[in-house]
């Protein structure tokens, strides 16, 4: 189970995210949403501690979660990737075996196996040798999926995938999630997604700034919750769109 206790960030003085409290249990499929600057991101980084926490603590099982990186696999929303770094999918891949065995030692048969398994399960394993800057925004979404699975973690961060994707990336991306979870594997999505899409999910988790609703989709997604949420930071997509929202 990880626990996140009271968790606090500033910037540069200014609160983004203010006493953060929420478990996420294995095999559950729990999505992160509010508007554009709410702190989703910030939340997926500073639980994985990329982002320095202003106080809290994040646990894993009980014990500070710096202690069991290993167990954390993080799907970077896209925009924060450089693409032009050359690179190929392989090796993108790779790297998740690499930090475990050590960066200078060459990759086993073992790691070899893993990273074509993973490639395969995401349907990239023909464009391995590709680079990346050369491959569409889908399948780039993929190989990164494939890095987290060959990280063979047991909680799953994503931020953002949905966002540019095409059909088959999205089809991909919905049957691992669901092969995740058979497997206890937990899983929590920073979405943008809207209406029906979000019956998806386990939990959704409401953010802006505080954590306004943790809850089955049904609960969370009220009018008095979104006018809650969309109201303190009005932006395109927030209030003119609540009743799309709220079609489910
Ligand atoms: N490195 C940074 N330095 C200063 N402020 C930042 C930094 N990163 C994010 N912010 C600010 O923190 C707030 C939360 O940003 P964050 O990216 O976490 O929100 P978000 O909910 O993920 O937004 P979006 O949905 O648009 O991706 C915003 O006001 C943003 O401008």
């Amino acid at each position: 189970m990880l626990e996140v206790q009271h968790l606090s960030v500033n910037y540069r003085q200014t609160s983004v995210l203010e006493d953060i409290h929420l478990v996420v249990h294995p095999g559950e499929l729990v999505g992160l949403i509010g508007p554009n600057g709410a702190g989703k991101s910030t939340l997926i980084q500073s639980i994985l501690g990329l982002v320095p926490a202003h106080q809290g603590q994040v646990l894993l099982d009980g014990q500070p979660l710096r202690r069991c990186q290993h167990r954390i696999a993080y799907v970077p929303q896209r925009s924060h990737i450089d693409w032009d770094y050359p690179i190929t999918a392989w090796n993108v891949v790779m790297m998740a075996q690499t930090r475990a065995a050590g960066w200078f030692r060459r990759p086993n048969r073992d790691a070899r196996r893993t990273v074509w398994a993973a490639l395969e399960r995401v349907e990239m394993l023909e464009l391995r040798h590709r680079q990346i800057r050369e491959l569409s925004g889908g399948q780039q979404q993929r190989v990164f999926l494939a890095r987290a699975l060959a990280q063979q973690a047991d909680f799953f961060f994503l931020d953002e995938p949905f966002t540019g994707i095409d059909k088959k990336t999205e089809a991909v991306m919905l049957r691992t999630f669901t092969e995740l979870q058979a497997q206890n594997k937990a899983l929590l999505v920073c979405s943008h997604e809207w209406g029906d899409a979000l019956r998806r999910y386990d939990r959704l988790l409401l953010l802006n700034r505080t954590l306004l609703a943790d809850d089955v989709p049904d609960t969370v997604m009220t009018l008095e919750n979104m006018q809650r949420a969309y109201s303190q930071t009005p932006s395109a997509n927030g209030i003119d769109r609540l009743s799309e929202f709220l079609v489910c």
